[in-house]
């Protein structure tokens, strides 16, 4: 074929059609035979090329408005559709209980999205999870997580949330009562590596759920991850949720804080019930890799050094680590006590509600303590490196007021750090075994 057509080319060079028009006809009744066999070939290629086109999966959707992003490369390739795929998704958000709601999960192959999605089909809850499965951190383990969801009887949707085709899709087949949002590009000092990645899934990816979320009749009520680092430079402690935040410290901060003002628009303009959670580096089992505690404990056992932050006059760094379960707990009180979009089809029909809460432990503690809680658990001796708090989006403490959502989301978290890091280290070491070879 390949050979056939180069040879065609030879034999029609555009060389032979000069345009003086006083000998077209005689020209064109010489060159009939090879304009013919040029006319089949190029039918031929056509044809081709539709076979192709029409072999390529059915709904592969998903296009960047970020093409140059290299973490997520491999998004380009997903698809879905078909009799089989919209069975699975029938089944997966079947609701199972006289009381439960039916939840789309967004970032349910996720540390977060995990444990809440079980969570809500252990009580009979139907749930749909979607996750696009991108290589921010060590995609295995969203796929171990997909396989522990899969045993609860969760089907993941493998998609993004930029895909609207998909999420218009999702809406058709299912009447979610509720969105829980946990999709996100998450992690403070990777924002300075790939901006364009927070742009992509925090605001950009955020707001076409919204959109699919507004059109859908009836609208769900949504609640949605913010974040403890909207406070930034905040100096006031506990964090109120009255307290500023229009001083972010980093690029994932600001798109979170983004988040929250266009859960403010979504409300205002369309009805919809938005609730956002400002989790604090939440932690525990089938965590986030890029996380502290998570490759403290790897490189503990590694024998690798440990740089541990301090601020400035050797000051101390703290955060208030919250235990995965008491974020899941406070993930369905917010659920549960939320009202229905007054919307529909896009249209406001009355004010709804719109609510921030701080989900944190509300007892901060210093980075030096979780590494000496680490080495206790682990048995082994740290290689501490102290060094100064990066400028990189890092901020020296947080610490969370919940009285708010004690108030009306019934929160409150009884896991100490101790506690929630010995549940942690004994995942680590049955996920990974304790060879000390993990490398993740
Ligand atoms: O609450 C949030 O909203 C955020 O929580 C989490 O951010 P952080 O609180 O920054 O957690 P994490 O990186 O584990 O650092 C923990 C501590 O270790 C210190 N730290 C960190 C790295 C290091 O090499 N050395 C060090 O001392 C570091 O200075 C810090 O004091 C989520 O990642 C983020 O996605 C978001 O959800």
């Amino acid at each position: 074929m390949k050979q056939i057509s180069a040879n065609h080319l030879d034999d029609d060079s555009p060389g032979k059609f000069k345009p003086e028009k006083p000998h077209l006809i005689n020209r064109f009744r010489h060159h009939y035979p090879y304009l013919a066999k040029l006319t089949v070939w190029t039918f031929l290629f056509l044809g081709l090329i539709l076979v192709l086109f029409f072999q390529s999966p059915p709904n592969s959707s998903y296009s960047s408005p970020i093409s140059s992003d290299p973490s997520r490369r491999s998004l380009k390739t997903r698809s879905w559709g078909g009799p089989v795929w919209e069975k699975r998704v029938k089944s997966s958000a079947r609701i199972r209980s006289r009381t439960g709601v039916s939840v789309l999960v967004t970032g349910a192959a996720g540390f977060v999205g995990t444990h809440v999605s079980v969570a809500l089909k252990r009580r009979g809850d139907g749930v749909l999870g979607l996750d696009n499965f991108n290589d921010y951190y060590d995609p295995s383990l969203k796929r171990a997580r997909q396989a522990l969801l899969e045993r609860t009887g969760i089907y993941v949707v493998e998609g993004d949330i930029n895909d609207a085709a998909l999420l218009k899709k999702l809406f058709e087949l299912i009447t979610f009562s509720h969105v829980v949002h946990l999709a996100a590009q998450a992690g403070v000092r990777y924002a300075m590596v790939n901006p364009g990645s927070y742009v992509n899934s925090n605001v950009a990816g955020f707001v076409n759920l919204l959109e699919a979320c507004k059109n859908a009749n009836p609208q769900p009520a949504v609640v949605w991850a913010s974040s403890s680092s909207v406070y930034g430079l905040n100096t006031k402690v506990p964090f109120s949720e009255k307290d500023r935040t229009d001083q972010p410290a980093s690029l994932y901060a600001a798109t979170k804080k983004a988040g929250e003002e266009i859960a403010h628009t979504y409300n205002h303009i369309y009805g919809l019930s938005l609730t956002g959670l400002r989790f604090f580096t939440v932690y525990g089992p089938w965590g986030r890799p890029d996380m502290a505690y998570f490759f403290f404990t790897r490189d503990i056992l590694k024998g690798k050094t440990v740089p541990v932050f301090e601020g400035a006059n050797h000051g101390t760094v703290a955060r208030d680590f919250t235990y995965i379960d008491d974020i899941v707990k406070g993930c369905l009180g917010a659920l549960d006590t939320a009202e229905k979009s007054t919307g529909s089809g896009g249209k406001k029909r009355g004010p709804a509600q719109l609510r921030v809460f701080n989900l944190g432990n509300t007892s901060p503690v210093p980075v030096s303590s979780l590494v000496g809680i680490l080495e206790r658990l682990l048995k082994v001796k740290a290689k501490r490196v102290v060094m100064k708090l990066p400028r990189n989006g890092d901020v020296p403490f947080t610490h969370a007021n919940i009285s708010l959502a004690r108030r009306e989301l019934g929160y409150k978290p009884t896991t100490d750090l101790q506690t929630g890091l010995k549940k942690f280290v004994r995942w680590y070491l049955s996920y990974y075994g304790s060879s000390r070879k993990s490398d993740q």
